[in-house]
């Protein structure tokens, strides 16, 4: 049984290692770096090219809304403009973020860095920012339209969510269920690199109301090697 949050002194959460090349890190981010993080989502979300609903190949619409910079994510690849959008180019991916999310990937794996693909030398170039309002989520899926197998960084912001971390052969189980806190720092390489992930659900209020956030942000950086 794990800690059950809301005392005045929660427990502090632990580094985990839900599968091999999965690392969390809780509370990595610290409040002030989550308030400045928010607000830059903020600015990204402002058109042009921005916050956008995602329609999938069959039709389906994405309950989450989205934001790329760097490189224009769609359903599924990469372009340079908002081409399922107002058709802008992207926004530029800005160098500060790169260096967080190298950080994260030094934080993250440690002396173990060299083991991982794509991490020595990692050169992030895309970030994907995602929102979820209440009762949103995102099903099984790989992230699988970058051409190198470098890790992946993922930062939580506002409400609490349920993310499933599965495995690299089907969208079954195994898999394993973490909670992602805003600040937590979620870093999949390695042999977790084309595991199948998901957000089964936010839950709602969880957030620190001076975050001034409604929902949930998740922020992921990739590499796409596209060069
Ligand atoms: O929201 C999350 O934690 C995961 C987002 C995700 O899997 C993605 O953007 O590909
Ligand atoms: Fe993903």
């Amino acid at each position: 049984m794990g800690n059950v949050d809301g005392g005045l002194f929660p427990l502090p959460r632990e580094r985990a290692d839900p599968v091999p090349g999965a690392v969390h890190l809780p509370d990595w981010l610290s409040p002030a770096e989550q308030r400045a993080l928010v607000e830059a989502c903020r600015e990204w979300s402002r058109p042009p090219a921005g916050m956008r609903t995602v329609t999938l190949p069959r039709g389906g619409v994405m309950s989450v809304r989205m934001v790329c910079l760097g490189w224009y994510w769609y359903p599924y690849g990469y372009a340079r403009t908002a081409v399922d959008g107002d058709g802008a180019p992207v926004k530029p991916f800005p160098p500060e973020l790169g260096e967080l999310a190298q950080r994260a990937v030094a934080d993250a794996y440690g002396s173990g860095l060299q083991e991982i693909t794509g991490a020595p030398g990692y050169a992030p170039d895309v970030a994907v920012v995602n929102h979820y309002a209440h009762g949103t989520k995102m099903g099984m899926h790989r992230d699988r339209d970058e051409r190198i197998d470098a890790p992946v960084v993922s930062l939580s912001l506002g409400d609490t969510c349920v993310f499933r971390l599965g495995n690299t052969e089907t969208r079954t189980r195994p898999w394993t269920d973490l909670e992602l806190r805003s600040g937590d720092l979620l870093v999949f390489g390695g042999p977790a690199r084309f595991a199948y992930h998901g957000v089964m659900r936010t839950l709602p209020g969880t957030a620190d109301p001076a975050l001034g956030l409604e929902g949930r942000l998740n922020i992921t950086v990739r590499e796409s090697g596209f060069g």
